[in-house]
């Protein structure tokens, strides 16, 4: 379901124009490029609140008063001929340590009700549906464009990253668009931390061969796709897409890394939907997240919600949680980046611990199935609600005992405990640079591109996990024995 009509940006946006944004880089890592200084030359943060007045595309056009006043089967529809404009409310956008992000604006003090701090029309979002009848948002292209063919000729539920690549390009092209403006704050080739832009040097430095080969897979597909429907026969409105497949890649590591999956309703159709979804994009991910997305389908909007009962301080970084449950290599082939406190990360170990689950999670003072996350606000840091992700993770892994097969004395336990850790000295063995070593390299990091600190990273969080459960095991081994 397409038309041809071209969606235009409000010219009166005061977020920035054109001409402003022109020359600004997206990252102060890459000292090529220099984002928006204040006198202090500190990152000028963009302003909100913001809201913009709507930009009437064409009007709706004028119901026929009619003398039974019947009201419209769905006036929503007519608000289609608007162009809506994004409202954030207590937040700025500067950059931090994980790139752009969001930061609180003032205090906001817990609410029994989660608050809005951000509103996005769906004409902003650029939007393809995972089933069949498969259609994307906004209507930006006119049918019979040889893209829509392209983006046709693949697979709603297993291709949305080629799909939505190929959409923001053509978004990107598009005369007026608002991502034509929006395009300025994505991040560059050298910028994004998606691994599908990684060197195969880059992909070595993972010193993951199993993450490595997943990512060289998912480069073929991606090449291979560029390479069939970027050929040098194809019309001019195609190639200028993407001129070379490095083009294409990054849109599909911009897909990718960006893109929020929500199940969407719109009329009576529900459908899961993939959206590129301009600054709620900017949201980095945490493991405690304090907001939330929600997708509001009687206004048609993607809000961004801080939780109830959620305290937040001025300054504070806004996130969200990206994936549940997932471990860093997940993090990796998807986003590019790792976490040292990821809590669903786990080792796998080579065969049975001679460890009782329960006696293992008590000894750290932490009840409960082992399917569970564990919070156990005794053992946490002051203003840490984590308890150390990698005991829980260490703790998840170990096989779980019958009542039978508890162990009838410490000893067995004090062995086994003994047996992982010498199992865990060995994997450290496996990899070809000590954490100390990973750690010194990342520091003295100049110039690098974003994919290789980040493989750097991931690979550092690999042995520090590793080497924290040689750290659990130690303590229990203490805490069983005395
Ligand atoms: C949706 S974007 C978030 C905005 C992004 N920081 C930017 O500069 O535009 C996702 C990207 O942000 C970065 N990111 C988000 N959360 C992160 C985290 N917890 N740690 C490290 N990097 C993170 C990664 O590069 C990821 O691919």
């Amino acid at each position: 379901m397409v038309s041809s009509l071209p969606l235009s940006q409000p010219t009166s946006h005061s977020f920035f124009s054109k001409t402003q944004l022109r020359g600004f880089g997206h990252g102060s890592w890459r000292p090529s490029f220099s984002f928006c200084r204040d006198s202090e030359s500190k990152v000028r943060p963009i302003k909100a609140l913001v809201e913009t007045a709507p930009f009437p595309l064409f009007q709706p056009s004028k119901v026929e008063e009619s003398s039974s006043e019947l009201e419209p089967a769905d006036p929503d529809f007519y608000k289609i001929g608007f162009i809506r404009s994004m409202r954030a409310y207590g937040v700025e956008f500067k950059e931090g340590p994980d790139g752009f992000g969001v930061y609180a604006s003032k205090d906001v003090e817990p609410l029994r009700r989660a608050r809005v701090i951000m509103e996005i029309p769906l004409e902003l979002m650029l939007t393809v549906r995972q089933k069949l009848p498969w259609m994307f948002f906004p209507d930006i292209i006119p049918v019979g464009h040889p893209i829509f063919d392209i983006i046709n000729s693949t697979n709603p539920e297993t291709d949305w990253h080629l799909r939505l690549a190929c959409l923001l390009l053509y978004a990107l092209d598009c005369q007026d668009n608002f991502w034509q403006l929006y395009g300025d704050f994505l991040p560059s080739a050298d910028e994004c931390t998606s691994l599908l832009l990684a060197t195969e040097e880059e992909l070595s430095e993972l010193q993951d061969p199993n993450l490595a080969s997943t990512i060289r897979n998912e480069q073929r597909r991606a090449l291979e796709f560029w390479e069939k429907n970027w050929h040098s026969g194809v019309p001019l409105k195609i190639k200028r897409l993407a001129r070379d497949p490095q083009r294409f890649m990054w849109a599909v590591g911009i897909a990718q890394s960006r893109c929020i999956n929500m199940q969407m309703r719109l009329g009576a159709l529900h459908q899961g939907a993939n959206m590129l979804i301009p600054y709620a994009d900017m949201l980095n991910h945490s493991f405690e997240p304090n907001c939330f997305f929600h997708w509001r389908f009687k206004d048609r909007m993607v809000e961004v919600l801080i939780n109830a009962g959620q305290r937040i301080r001025k300054g504070d970084e806004m996130t969200v949680d990206y994936m549940s449950r997932q471990k860093n290599d997940i993090f990796m082939q998807r986003y590019g980046f790792s976490s040292p406190v990821n809590p669903w990360d786990e080792i796998k170990f080579s065969g049975d611990a001679r460890i009782h689950l329960d006696s293992f999670l008590s000894v750290f003072n932490i009840s409960g199935l082992p399917e569970e996350y564990y919070h156990n606000t005794l053992l946490s840091n002051e203003g840490d609600t984590f308890v150390d992700g990698a005991v829980i993770a260490a703790a998840r892994t170990l096989p779980s005992w019958s009542d039978g097969d508890v162990p009838p004395i410490p000893s067995v336990e004090w062995k086994a405990a003994k047996d992982l850790q010498n199992e865990c000295q060995e994997m450290l063995a496996e990899f070809p640079t000590t954490s100390k070593q990973d750690q010194k390299l990342l520091d003295s990091l100049q110039d690098a591109t974003r994919t290789l600190e980040a493989a750097i990273k991931y690979r550092l969080h690999r042995k520090l996990f590793i080497e924290k459960v040689i750290q659990a095991l130690d303590l229990y081994q203490e805490r069983l024995l005395f």
